[in-house]
């Protein structure tokens, strides 16, 4: 089944410092954003990126796609202040019917197989993210005061890809501004309209690169993919 993906990639990367979009960081010479836009470039199931961007790097992405071969982007769309804003920009170009993937280009390190299941999952479900258990005891706080220890057993540390059916995440973002509600992630519009949203697990190599020690990590699973084959 036929998918487009929207890549929001407009953000500053301030958490991580750099000084600049933390997309032109590279990992083994080669930048993230390409990276993460080669996995959707070679699989067969993408009919179509359409990524959203901060205005002052579309000369240097354009120059970046075409220097990498990337073929598949169809529409470079303006981002805005928040991430939500940015993949509202992409869903305002999406075409009207079919499942569309809503992915960080922070995120370089995405399955193919992660992918496919997502896409799968949306088409029966309609709403579908990847997730892993979270490994660590999660806490609410009041400033430095433990108030309230979450239950563990049933936590997910959630992902990108979130994969929807277009017009679930259509009418999400249009209730989200009408309402001036902003989520973190775009399943969190989903649920609230509300809609069901499953979840597949997913693996803990999909790190979304935010702070400077997740290029090491970064750096690390590509040395250890290179040792698996
Ligand atoms: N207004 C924004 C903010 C973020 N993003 C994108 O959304 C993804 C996840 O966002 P995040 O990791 O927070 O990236 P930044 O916003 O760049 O990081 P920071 O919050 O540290 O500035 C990234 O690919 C980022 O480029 C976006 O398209 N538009
Ligand atoms: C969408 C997301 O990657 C799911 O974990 C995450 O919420 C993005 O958060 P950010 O602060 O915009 O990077």
């Amino acid at each position: 089944m036929a998918y487009q993906v929207i890549i929001p990639a407009a953000g500053q990367g301030k958490r991580m410092g750099a000084g600049k979009n933390k997309l032109y960081l590279t990992l083994e010479d080669t930048p993230v954003l390409i990276h993460t836009l080669r996995v959707f470039d070679e699989d067969e199931e993408c009919g179509g990126m359409i990524l959203a961007i901060h205005p002052e790097d579309e000369a240097q992405f354009k120059d970046m796609i075409h220097f990498y071969g990337i073929r598949k982007v169809t529409s470079m769309v303006h981002g805005g202040r928040e991430r939500q804003d940015s993949v509202y920009s992409g869903v305002k170009v999406l075409e009207e019917e079919g499942i569309v993937l809503v992915h960080d280009a922070a995120r370089p390190f995405i399955k193919k197989e992660t992918i496919h299941s997502l896409v799968r999952e949306a088409e029966m479900e309609g709403a579908a993210i990847a997730a892993v258990p979270v490994k660590d005891t999660i806490k609410r706080a009041d400033s430095n005061m433990v108030t309230e220890t979450i239950e563990r057993s049933s936590l997910w540390a959630v992902q990108t890809p979130q994969a929807f059916r277009i017009s679930v995440l259509r009418n999400a973002h249009e209730k989200a501004v009408k309402e001036e509600f902003t989520g973190t992630d775009d399943a969190s519009l989903v649920e609230r309209l509300p809609h069901k949203v499953a979840i597949i697990e997913g693996d803990y190599d999909n790190i979304k690169l935010t702070t400077p020690e997740d290029v090491f990590f970064a750096e690390a699973i590509l040395k250890k993919r290179k040792q698996l084959g």
